[in-house]
């Protein structure tokens, strides 16, 4: 290579600062030298003053044109002072608080002597030090200011934008999966332009793992988020033994652990107020991880005395291994006709529970425990393959948990319903309604996002990559916390936990006797009356109390508002009967939902409102066409009518003769058999095929609701069409030809068309 001729060159440019710092000098001097003089007092202070002025613009301004990098600087120091107090400071592990066996919460005695963790300078309490130790705490590398602004100028250069100078990073956010750097947006770039070269930007950053352009919280910018190259681990004791989760422990009644967020602050919420949880993601996503970071969190929290868990696992896999902790209710329930009946229990104990609140004048679990002599437990149903239980025990069980989401909360019983499949005849429109709480990990399409966060979601990049919806509909992406990232650590610590419970609660163990559950059933229906899966509510009201009901009607529109006190004295009733009284017009949808110790808003009556009886029927109709079945809820929900309307509907499209007769136990109708075209069949065929993967002709029997021949003959069509492929013996089933690009291609055509 050539060296640059001297002569040539022009004189190199001096910097601001440079010529600042001289023109300061040319005061500062002379003013040094009259001040050693001990002359012109004035002249001196003068010259002085205007010499510092000039030397901290200088400085300011130097500090503001490197403002990315020394915020980097800054923050890269308060780390290192983070992860020095991490390893010497005894805050980071201070003793752990867990419940006692009253239910009130206490410190827990120190270590043993022989604690493994101990050794490596960490003491926690049991049985928190049972939790696996994060072999690497360090917080993942951050990108400097410097590195970041010269990577995305080169980036979007390449992508032919007009940028002439590196970027002016703004901010820089930092998790252990991601980092988010905030820059203003150059002036003839777009975010819209970024947004579209959203592919070419991640290619040439390299970052081909979920890259995001998104639009950052300052004026005329935008973030790129970049996943670290090295991801840190978000261990489970890593969140626990935060000060700030111990000071929300404390508090809170259930507490429990999610992760860490986009910032690597620790994330935790409180069971109580989620109510219940939809937790969709692909197969390796990372859910069964989360999922057990959130038994494992609240199990290390709660004795059996005060959180009681059902486990509903039809994969018999990943729940399996809590069997015998004293918090189970019954066994890990993998029998699917048993899931239903255990359902059943749990709205029967929920029903037992309103009972005993009623009886002491309370309206929750919480006033109750604060009350009785004897505290009730509360209770987490958690079902682990959602689809593969609704697929056996569909309209039953989502009549189930329509009941436990819309009415648990109070008495204290909480659900986490996990799925691989969340497509919309598994995470149906009545789940989705009474569970707002949803946590989605990498899924399959878009399709699946909107289904589960009702928005498009960033391509999340699994391994515990997650997004989730708050009930008040904000969302946020996390870094799920996980026990151990070693299988067998993972399982060390949930058999160690199982012996800690079980020493303590020896002789305790009460479990719900799933073998003789429907003789159960029918002793508990002695205490509490009939139970009947679906048609009780209405029939009840229907029949039951008809004039109780149109005295609370005439009462609460002479008073234009609702609430169970007035009920009470205007109709000289009892607490129970009163709320019943509220929970049955809001379900017909004469009144409006609680509104946290608000008298409840009277609704307008369904002819008031104008319900237009002709133009529901044509849309009811169709949706029946569609879905090929119907009920209230679905009519309710679809249409947003009150109750009285959809069941009107529902008996109009019964007396034209459209649906079959209905089935015992469910309150779902199918459409009759000859009223389909087999057009619209093998379109729902397929549809079902594609979402579930399933091709089981007995399932595609019942969804569809029709002959068992028909189906055979149907699934024949979708042979010729080389959409299945035949049975290659006569114990296989048939099985789905299409490529994944097919059914993604199709399942979005529909999502469009819908
Ligand atoms: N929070 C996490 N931190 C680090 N790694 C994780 C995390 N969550 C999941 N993983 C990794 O992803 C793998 C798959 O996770 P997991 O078994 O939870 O997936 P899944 O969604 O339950 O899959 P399936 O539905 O097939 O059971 C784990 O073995 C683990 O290596």
């Amino acid at each position: 290579m050539q060296e640059p001729d001297e002569g040539q060159n022009p004189k190199p440019k001096k910097h601001p600062f440079e010529e600042i710092f001289e023109l300061s000098m040319f005061f500062l001097l002379p003013g040094a030298l009259l001040y050693s003089l001990d002359t012109l007092e004035h002249v001196t202070g003068l010259l002085f003053k205007i010499g510092g002025g000039l030397l901290g613009v200088g400085v300011i301004r130097e500090i503001w044109r490197h403002r990315s990098h020394v915020l980097h600087l800054f923050n890269r120091r308060k780390e290192l002072v983070h992860s020095h107090a991490e390893q010497a400071s005894p805050l980071s592990n201070p003793p752990v608080t867990v419940p006692d066996m009253s239910g009130t919460w206490r410190t827990a005695p120190a270590d043993k002597e022989d604690n493994p963790y101990r050794q490596r300078g960490i003491q926690l309490s049991e049985p928190h030090s049972l939790l696996p130790v994060n072999p690497k705490p360090r917080p993942s590398d951050t990108m400097s200011g410097d590195v970041a602004a010269d990577l995305m100028s080169g980036a979007m250069q390449m992508c032919g934008m007009n940028v002439d100078q590196p970027l002016d990073i703004l901010s820089i956010d930092s998790g252990p999966t991601l980092q988010s750097i905030s820059f203003r947006l150059p002036a003839k770039v777009q975010l819209t332009a970024l947004k579209k070269r959203e592919e070419d930007l991640a290619n040439h950053l390299g970052s081909h793992l979920g890259f995001e352009v998104s639009t950052a919280p300052y004026k005329s910018s935008a973030s790129f988020v970049i996943p670290h190259t090295d991801r840190a681990f978000v261990y489970l004791r890593d969140v626990m033994s935060d000060p700030r989760y111990q000071e929300f422990a404390n508090k809170a009644e259930l507490p429990f652990v999610l992760g860490k967020d986009m910032r690597g602050n620790p994330l935790f919420a409180d069971f109580t107020k989620m109510p219940h949880m939809l937790v969709a993601g692909a197969t390796n996503s990372g859910k069964s991880v989360f999922v057990n970071g959130v038994l494992g969190s609240l199990l290390l929290g709660c004795g059996p005395e005060r959180l009681k868990l059902l486990l509903i696992d039809p994969k018999a896999v990943e729940l399996a291994i809590y069997k015998g902790f004293p918090h189970l209710l019954a066994p890990p329930i993998t029998d699917m006709r048993r899931a239903a009946l255990a359902f059943n229990k749990v709205i029967l104990e929920m029903e037992k529970r309103y009972e005993q609140m009623a009886e002491l004048g309370v309206r929750n679990i919480l006033e109750y425990n604060q009350k009785a002599s004897e505290k009730l437990p509360y209770i987490l149903v958690v079902v682990d393959e959602h689809a593969d239980m609704m697929m056996v025990a569909g309209a039953e069980v989502e009549d189930a948990i329509q009941r436990i989401s819309q009415k648990a909360r109070a008495a204290g019983i909480h659900l986490i319903l996990a799925t691989q499949r969340p497509s919309v005849d598994v995470v149906t429109g009545i789940i989705k309604a009474n569970m707002p709480c949803r946590v989605s990990f990498r899924l399959q399409s878009s399709v699946d996002y909107r289904t589960v966060l009702d928005r498009g979601a960033p391509n999340l990049m699994g391994f515990g990559d997650g997004m989730i919806l708050y009930p008040n509909g904000s969302t946020s992406r996390f870094q799920s916390a996980s026990v151990s990232v070693v299988d067998s650590e993972a399982t060390d610590f949930i058999t160690g936990l199982k012996s800690y419970w079980v020493e303590k609660n020896q002789g305790t163990l009460e479990e719900w006797d799933m073998q003789n559950l429907e003789e159960r059933q029918m002793e508990l229906e002695d205490i509490i009356g009939p139970f009947d899966n679906s048609s009780k509510d209405n029939a009840e009201v229907a029949e039951g109390e008809p004039d109780l009901l149109t005295s609370a009607l005439q009462v609460i529109n002479e008073a234009g508002q609702a609430s169970v006190s007035l009920l009470q004295r205007r109709l000289r009733i009892g607490y129970s009967q009163a709320a019943k009284l509220v929970e049955d017009m809001e379900r017909m949808g004469h009144v409006g939902p609680y509104e946290g110790g608000k008298p409840r808003e009277v609704l307008k009556s369904t002819a008031a409102k104008g319900f237009e009886l002709d133009k529901n029927y044509s849309l009811a109709k169709q949706i029946l066409k569609s879905r090929g079945n119907i009920s209230e809820e679905i009519l309710k929900y679809e249409l947003k009518l009150p109750y009285e309307a959809a069941n009107q509907l529902l008996r109009k499209l019964d007396e034209e003769g459209l649906l079959e007769h209905p089935v015992s136990g469910s309150n779902v109708r199918s459409l009759k058999d000859e009223n389909r075209t087999d057009e619209e069949l093998l379109e729902q065929m397929k549809y079902f095929i594609c979402t579930t993967n399933n091709t089981r002709s007995s399932d595609l029997q019942r969804i569809l609701g029709v002959r068992k021949e028909r189906v055979l003959s149907l699934m024949q069509s979708l042979v010729s069409e080389g959409f299945l492929a035949p049975p290659l013996s006569s114990r296989a089933g048939y099985t789905l030809l299409w490529e994944e690009g097919q059914i993604q291609n199709y399942l979005e055509s529909k999502a469009e068309m819908d």
